[in-house]
């Protein structure tokens, strides 16, 4: 599904990617993880070719995609959803225009993109909100529309950056539920760039320590389930208390 043949990415001076072979299964759900700067989000994004490799080859869904052309390209990217930590919507269209314009994008016709958008708003849970604009969501609800646009086009992979990482711990919970669901009942391969080893370990079934630009270690894990956090003033309250005096002034 996913293939890295020997791939490498060089900045400057710096290498950030080296020779890295990687195969990631139909139907995962696939970690990476690793300290700030190992190199994870630049390995995403050259599974994308957003970051064009120096060396090596990117195969996904078949294709070769260091071998096409610019235009081949774009079509092969059709196949390839992206969500990032800070949502990229675009602040003054709707939530439905936002999900509308990948559809655009992609050359579909308008009179076919207002099914498909709201099948897309209905899977995240946010039909109801499709006239609203991104100012008006919490993180949690942009980062739902996010994932609805790069459905749009119904795509075999999801590439996520850090996407619980501008979250609460709940709401973490809750987009980790919606990416499970994406795996399960869309059959969709889905690869998780993060530092956060409890998200890590929710839900990926195989997970890649990478470290300096290199593999450290790739790990089969069971995903021990999505959790919701209890969030309540309680709570808060009772971890707070025993760390230290209660002051009731
Ligand atoms: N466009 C770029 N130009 C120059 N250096 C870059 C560029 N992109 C990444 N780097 C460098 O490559 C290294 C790996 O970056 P990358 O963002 O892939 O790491 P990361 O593991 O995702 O880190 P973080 O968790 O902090 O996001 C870092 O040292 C970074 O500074």
């Amino acid at each position: 599904m996913i293939e890295l043949r020997r791939v490498s990415k060089t900045f400057g001076h710096f290498q950030a990617i080296k020779n890295i072979s990687l195969s990631i299964p139909k139907g995962e759900i696939y970690g990476i993880i690793g300290a700030s700067g190992a190199g994870k989000s630049t390995l995403l994004r050259l599974m994308n070719i957003l970051e064009v490799p120096d060396s090596g080859e990117v195969e996904v869904n078949g294709q070769v995609l260091t071998s096409l052309s610019a235009k081949e390209l774009r079509q092969a990217r059709k196949s390839i959803g992206m969500i990032f930590q800070h949502f990229h919507l675009v602040l003054n269209k709707t939530v439905f225009d936002n999900v509308a314009v990948s559809l655009e994008l992609a050359g579909v016709h308008k009179q076919n993109r207002r099914k498909r958008v709201e099948e897309c708003l209905d899977f995240v849970g946010l039909k109801h909100l499709e006239s609203s604009f991104p100012s008006q969501l919490s993180g949690g609800q942009k980062q739902r529309v996010a994932i609805a646009r790069a459905l749009a086009n119904s795509p075999q992979v999801l590439l996520c950056d850090e996407p619980t990482s501008s979250l609460d711990p709940n709401t973490t919970a809750e987009i980790l539920g919606v990416l499970q669901d994406v795996q399960q009942r869309l059959g969709v391969t889905v690869v998780l760039v993060t530092h956060e080893m409890e998200a890590i370990k929710s839900i990926c079934t195989k997970v890649t320590v990478l470290h300096n630009g290199e593999v450290y270690d790739t790990i089969s894990t069971i995903p021990k389930g999505v959790e919701q956090r209890d969030n309540t003033p309680d709570y808060f309250v009772k971890q707070l208390a025993g760390n230290g005096e209660k002051d009731n002034a």
